[in-house]
């Protein structure tokens, strides 16, 4: 249950927002959970938030605040941001082999997460799929930059994930079909009764995965499944600030000749000649450069 916050004012009591729906949010209280409006304009809440809420009638209340937040993990396109969850400790990213995986949206969740400052772990579900083994392949470049790979069927056994998630507020993210859901329900089986709880309170009388979620696991572990997702806008990144988005480019910064290298097409470039030798994976430079090319397109 969410802690009384300091700065709580006359009234209102702090909340977890655990659904947001359009422009209703679920909210967790010691009193039950309550279907919310936000005051006024404000459409910034998100799943994850810690929230002041003042009840306005028997199961409803309005949001007045939103606590300060520990991290916020997002997507900006060219015309507008997407909140996905707010205070988590950890990513997850999804991927399965069917349907394919598309492995730039891969390296944009891991990019984002860089740049949010949040810890990402990568899963290859489905593995009881016979097309798992090239892609589990593929993914051991992205465990050797450091990232954890964790390989398991959530339809056989989704345990090998628990223990990750112990003590973490962690959040599903990938692109749909990868089994997001399916997980949550594989780690808690009763999730479908909890989904139950919270559409009545949305009054929408059923299931949508369409809105981030938010389950507890266990009074110290928090998971939130979002809404699978075809596109992952990177614009609340500044092209300056891509290159350290890419953990294996960090030790060749400022070795470049000129100190303001774009690594694009620069003589003396040290990370276009890591690239050369092996050390960094060309792909990977390449990917980083559609990013920098997607950026200027778009001015
Ligand atoms: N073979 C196999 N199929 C799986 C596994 N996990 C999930 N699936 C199937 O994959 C399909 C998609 O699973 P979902 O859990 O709905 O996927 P999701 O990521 O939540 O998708 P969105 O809600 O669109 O984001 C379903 O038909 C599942 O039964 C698995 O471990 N093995
Ligand atoms: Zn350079």
């Amino acid at each position: 249950m969410a802690k009384q916050s300091s700065a709580s004012q006359a009234g209102t009591q702090t909340g977890l927002v655990i659904q947001s729906f359009g422009r209703r949010y679920s909210v967790e209280t010691e009193g039950g959970i309550l279907s919310c409006v936000t005051r006024g304009k404000k459409t910034d809440v998100v799943c994850g938030d810690q929230v002041q809420v003042r009840i306005s009638s028997p199961g409803e209340g309005v949001i007045e605040d939103i606590d300060p937040r520990h991290s916020l993990l997002y997507r900006q396109d060219e015309w507008r941001i997407k909140s996905i969850a707010a205070n988590v400790s950890q990513i997850i990213v999804v991927t399965a082999a069917v349907p394919a995986c598309h492995e730039a949206m891969l390296n944009r969740c891991l990019v984002a997460s860089e740049a949010a400052g949040i810890p990402c772990i990568l899963l290859l579900n489905k593995a009881d799929l016979p097309e798992s083994a090239a892609l589990q392949q593929r993914l051991g470049r992205y465990e050797q930059l450091g990232y954890r790979l964790v390989v398991l069927s959530a339809k056989q056994d989704a345990q090998p994930l628990r223990a990750l998630l112990q003590g973490q507020t962690s959040v599903l993210v990938g692109q749909s079909g990868m089994g997001k859901s399916t997980l949550v329900n594989a780690l808690l089986p009763e999730a479908s009764a909890r989904t139950g709880d919270i559409s009545t309170a949305l009054n929408s009388g059923k299931h949508t995965t369409t809105y981030a979620t938010l389950y507890h696991l266990d009074a110290q572990s928090r998971l939130i499944d979002s809404p699978g997702m075809q596109v992952f806008g990177l614009h609340q990144i500044e092209a300056r600030q891509l290159a350290e988005c890419f953990p294996e480019f960090r030790p060749h910064l400022g070795q470049c000749r000129f100190n303001n290298c774009w690594h694009r097409v620069e003589p003396g470039c040290a990370i276009a000649a890591a690239a050369e030798n092996g050390e960094i994976d060309a792909a990977r430079l390449a990917f980083y450069r559609e990013l920098l090319a997607e950026r200027e397109s778009s001015r």
